[in-house]
Parts: C-alpha cells; structure tokens; sequence
C-alpha cells in the first residue's frame, strides 16, 4: 500500500533517517518503534511531505508522494495526528471533528462551520455523529477542549482523523500521557477502525504492551536505521532489538 525506498534525511550535520526501506500492507497495524531520537517522527513527516529527504521515494499508489505539496497528501487518503495534540481551542468537539472534513470544501472554516458553505449537508453531519457515537464522543460535541480530560482530547483527534475516511492513519504516539484505562480505550479503537472501517494504521509508539497486542508488523529503527522487522513474536524475541532497549532502559 505504501513504501517508502531508500529513504534518508539530514538536518544540518545529523543524518536523523538513514537509507530506511518499509513496506506498509493494506488493512494492517504497522508498529514503528525504536528510542528517542531514532527517527520515527522523521520519518511521519517525510511521508507527509514535511520534510524532504536527500535521497527516497515514498510510493503510494504508483505515485511518490514526494512529488506532492503537504495540504495534497490528504486528498491521497491518508491522515494523521500528532505527539502533541493540535485541536482549535476555539472550536467545539463537533467542529474540530468536522475540520477533518472542511478540506473538501476548500473554503474558509468560518463560513463552512457557519453552514453557509452550499457543501455542508445532511450527509455530513450524520458521519460525524457516526464517528462521535464510536469513540464515546456523543455527549461531548458541545464542549470546547479546555473543559475536557486528555484522554477525550485524543479521542477526538483520532476522530477527527478519521472522520474523511481514509484509507491510511499515521498514529503519532496515541497512548503518549494517557493512563491504562484510557490506553486500553485506544486500543478499542484501534482495533475497531482497522477492522470494521478498514484503515490501515502505521503507528509510532513507546508504549510497549500497546505495540504488542495491536501490530501485525513491527519495525524498529536505531540511530536512524531500521535494526529489525516482523511478528510482534519475532520483535520480542530479537536479541538486537532486546539490547537496544535494555540499554535504554540502563541509560535511563
Ligand atoms: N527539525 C529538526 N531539526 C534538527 N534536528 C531534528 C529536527 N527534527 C528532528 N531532529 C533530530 O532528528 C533525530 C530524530 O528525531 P525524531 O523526532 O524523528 O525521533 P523519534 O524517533 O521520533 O523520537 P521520539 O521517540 O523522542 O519522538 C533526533 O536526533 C532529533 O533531535
């Protein structure tokens, strides 16, 4: 579905992604891990076309999508959300939520949300309300962000990434600050958009137990690299990989 060749990114002296290969398969969870500063994060934003690469493709759909401006890359299907959470405060659940649909429109916001956009329909709001009722956000559409706990404020971005129905989710660490209860809520949802909605998912992730239960595929990067690649067994099983993260774990 898509793969990314031969990537490698440079910021000024560092060489934060390096010569990294990975094949992402149509309706799986694809776990990208590693310790900090390995070049997860990097590597999202090279397939969001944030960050250019020295050398790579990343082909989706016979296309590189390297070839595209960022704000195109959503119009390919494919969405994501960041470490840190990007919701207007400004805004409501509901119209944040519906900001994941605006690009459609390519209006102003104001005018979509203030229903004057031609576009704003029926249609619309019931696949918001659609999304809301999946991710127990029904109840909450009138609130603004401020009022609401974290763990509902990840909820609503992963909402809101989904609500243009993609067909690939990047994940920037979802379960980052969220405690078990609410992890194990995400990883519901996870299950239930990957298997009942059909997105493919590539997730970036420290939470380890989180990455274990939910991953098809696990590749975990180092320095940059890529150091291993497969089952979540195989992964738990690799002495290199096992030895990166005791010395972590050591250093820390
Ligand atoms: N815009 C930038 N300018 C300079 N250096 C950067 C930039 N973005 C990332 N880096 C560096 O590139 C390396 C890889 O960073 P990246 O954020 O991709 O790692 P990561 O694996 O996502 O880490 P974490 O798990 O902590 O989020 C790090 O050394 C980081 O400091």
């Amino acid at each position: 579905m898509l793969e990314i060749v031969d990537i490698s990114v440079k910021f000024g002296g560092l060489v934060a992604v390096k010569n990294m290969n990975i094949k992402i398969e149509k309706g799986k969870i694809h776990s990208l891990i590693g310790p900090n500063g390995a070049g997860k994060t990097t590597l999202f934003n090279v397939i969001t076309g944030v960050v250019k690469p020295i050398n790579g493709k990343v082909i989706y759909k016979n296309k590189n999508l390297l070839d595209l401006k960022p704000e195109k890359i959503i119009y390919e299907g494919i969405t994501r959300t960041f470490q840190n959470l990007q919701l207007f405060n400004f805004l409501n659940v509901y119209e944040n939520i519906y900001t994941g649909i605006a690009y459609n429109f390519k209006g102003d916001i104001k005018q979509i949300l203030s229903g004057e956009s031609k576009k704003f329909d029926e249609e619309i709001k019931i696949k918001i309300l659609e999304i809301s009722e999946l991710l127990g956000l029904k109840n909450r559409l009138s609130s603004y962000p401020s009022q609401l706990p974290y763990g509902v404020l990840k909820r609503i971005e992963i909402a809101r990434a989904i609500v243009s129905e993609p067909e690939l989710i990047l994940f920037d660490e979802p379960a980052a600050g969220l405690n078990t209860q609410e992890t194990s809520e995400i990883e519901d949802i996870f299950k239930l958009i990957n298997k009942e909605k059909q997105i493919t998912i590539l997730l970036v992730e420290h939470d380890m137990s989180l990455v274990m239960k939910i991953s098809d595929k696990i590749t975990v990067m180092n320095f940059g690299e890529k150091i291993a690649e497969g089952t979540p067994d195989e992964i738990a099983n690799n002495t290199q990989v096992i030895k990166v993260y005791l010395g972590e774990t050591e250093n820390a």
